[in-house]
């Protein structure tokens, strides 16, 4: 579905600011493959996401996402076909649009069109039932503007606008970082949840090592700008938290 060949990205090159980013990164992401991502700060991690998802030109290197190179389309050519979540859950929202408007954008993504003909009849009652198979009641507030929402609220919404349209990829930065404990849970389930009913191509950055473990099929660790470890199959099924602490000691 996804294949990184050899993607490189050096920031300030030639100065004394140097950095290089990524570094020589390949990878082949299945079809339906569920990925966490993890690394120390600096890592690349983000670098990553962004140079997939076009918000960052890569130096060198391609990006095939299922059978087509999109190494050089612009990045709202790529958003046709990659869902993206961030750790800020203002970013992804129009906080002076409805629920429902914000839903009819995303779902008519793509398409050239106006907000009232991206609103059609019909689509309150699809709206509503994808509202409520998040389980947190805001299909009984599809009028409210979004900026009134609480931070987990809005991450879900996030997350439903993102996959309302099924994407060929889905890349979550830290997208339950910012929530306390208990809504970052019910975020989580919830993304599982989505990526496992549409069998969604997903990448994930996290610093939680548990649920690194605990949802998906893959783990890679990333560390300066390469990936270092992958983790799958009985490997990954035996690893604890404990033996990722001291994987992070030994890269
Ligand atoms: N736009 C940029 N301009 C210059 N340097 C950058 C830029 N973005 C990232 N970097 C640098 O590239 C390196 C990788 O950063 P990146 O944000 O990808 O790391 P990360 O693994 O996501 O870290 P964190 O876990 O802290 O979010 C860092 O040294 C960072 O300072």
């Amino acid at each position: 579905m996804l294949d990184l060949k050899d993607l490189c990205l050096t920031f300030y090159p030639g100065t004394v600011n140097e950095k290089v980013a990524l570094d020589h990164v390949s990878f082949h992401v299945e079809e339906g493959d569920f990925i966490s991502v993890l690394g120390t700060n600096g890592a690349g991690k983000s670098t990553l996401l962004n140079v997939i998802s076009g918000s960052l030109p890569n130096d060198s290197g391609s990006i095939i996402l299922d059978g087509e190179d999109i190494s050089s389309f612009p990045e709202y050519k790529r958003a046709k076909k990659i869902g993206r979540l961030f750790q800020d859950p203002l970013k992804g929202t129009a906080p002076n649009m409805t629920i429902e408007e914000n839903l009819g954008l995303a779902y008519s993504r793509g398409k050239r069109t106006t907000l009232s003909r991206a609103i059609k009849k019909g689509d309150r009652s699809f709206f509503i039932e994808k509202l409520k198979e998040l389980n947190l009641g805001l299909e009984e507030r599809i009028t409210t503007n979004v900026g009134l929402l609480s931070g987990g609220q809005r991450q879900a919404l996030t997350l439903l606008m993102a996959t309302i349209v099924t994407p060929k990829l889905l890349l979550l930065d830290e997208h339950t970082a910012a929530l306390d404990p208990k809504t970052a849970t019910q975020v989580m389930e919830i993304t599982d949840k989505i990526v496992k009913e549409h069998n969604i191509t997903t990448l994930m950055i996290t610093h939680n090592m548990r649920q690194a473990l605990e949802y998906g099929n893959k783990t890679i660790i990333l560390n300066e700008g390469k990936i270092v470890k992958v983790l799958e199959g009985e490997e990954r099924k035996s690893t604890t938290v404990e033996d990722l602490l001291q994987m992070y000691d030994f890269i």
